[in-house]
């Protein structure tokens, strides 16, 4: 039996590549799909897959009261904007409906209470900042250099229809390296900023996030390793959403399994 997966940001860089690979992927059937736009249209002829059958509903909460009426589990998938994903996983998780989250953008306040409402509900979400394996290969060739080197900073480069800075991933990836317990970056000097901003953001144990968004390009990151006589540089690029299929794929098959509000790639590998 099919898994039925409701996407919601169906007409975006990312929910178009994801109905894509619904339509691709056997045990995967599209039930339906949201955006702001072209409600009543077919999702398949508005982005060149052809007629689907699956026309663009004009609220998310129609399709979860239809999917709660369903024997088998549905899924939501959401890339939307860091200002509607919250409340699309509110419906979700209140209908029983598994959500897949790729949106970036929400709060640790709003994170906790999300994790705390499945917790309620006994389902899983699973948010995760960055679907692509190059990225969590990338973090944990970070965390491991970063055992030996005392100083960091992240650049994450992105297109510049991005929402949100800085990016969920580099947010993700200071996190995890500031989990480990240590303060990086010792000042050498005072330093003066003559432009606020000049030094980036400072996230927590005192990383450095600078954020670059120019058309051409996609989705980047370098996490830059220094100490005397040497850089260590990782970096990792995207040339085509597609990487980030994969990932998708696996979430939506996992999600139905857990029980509780899960964060991060790794954590279902
Ligand atoms: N986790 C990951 O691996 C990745 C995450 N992302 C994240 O996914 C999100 C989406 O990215 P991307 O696809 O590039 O963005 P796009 O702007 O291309 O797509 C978002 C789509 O969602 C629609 N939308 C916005 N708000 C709503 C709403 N309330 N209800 C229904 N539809 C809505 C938009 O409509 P409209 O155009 O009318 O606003 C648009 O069609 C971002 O937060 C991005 O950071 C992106 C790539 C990978
Ligand atoms: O907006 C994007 O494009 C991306 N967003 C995610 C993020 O904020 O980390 C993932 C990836 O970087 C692409």
């Amino acid at each position: 039996m099919s898994m039925p997966v409701i996407v919601v940001g169906a007409l975006g860089k990312m929910g178009r590549e994801v109905v894509k690979t619904i339509q691709q992927t056997p045990d995967l059937e599209l039930y339906g799909v949201v955006d702001r736009t072209g409600q009543g249209e077919d999702i398949g002829s508005l982005i060149g897959l052809g007629t689907l059958d699956v026309v663009i509903s004009p609220t998310l909460q129609e399709l979860c009261v239809a999917a709660a009426q369903e024997k088998q589990p549905v899924v939501m998938v959401d890339f939307t904007h860091p200002n509607s994903v919250y409340e699309h996983v509110r419906m979700a998780i209140a209908y029983g409906v598994y959500p897949v989250v790729g949106t970036t953008g929400l709060s640790p306040a709003q994170l906790q209470d999300l994790a705390d409402f499945a917790d309620k509900a006994d389902m899983g979400v699973l948010i995760i900042p960055n679907f692509s394996i190059g990225m969590v290969l990338l973090q944990q060739a970070a965390i491991q250099a970063s055992q030996y080197f005392d100083h960091v900073e992240i650049i994450e480069l992105h297109h510049n229809q991005k929402a949100d800075a800085p990016s969920g991933t580099a947010l993700q990836t200071a996190q995890m390296l500031a989990e480990l317990g240590k303060t990086f970056n010792p000042a050498q000097v005072v330093e003066t900023e003559h432009l606020p901003g000049a030094r980036g953001a400072t996230a927590p144990e005192n990383i450095h996030i600078h954020s670059i968004r120019l058309p051409g390009l996609i989705a980047h990151q370098e996490v830059i390793f220094g100490a005397p006589g040497q850089i260590y540089t990782l970096r990792h690029d995207t040339s085509d959403r597609a990487c980030y299929m994969p990932g998708v794929v696996l979430a939506i098959r996992k999600v139905t399994q857990l029980k509780r509000l899960i964060v991060g790639l790794e954590k279902i590998l």
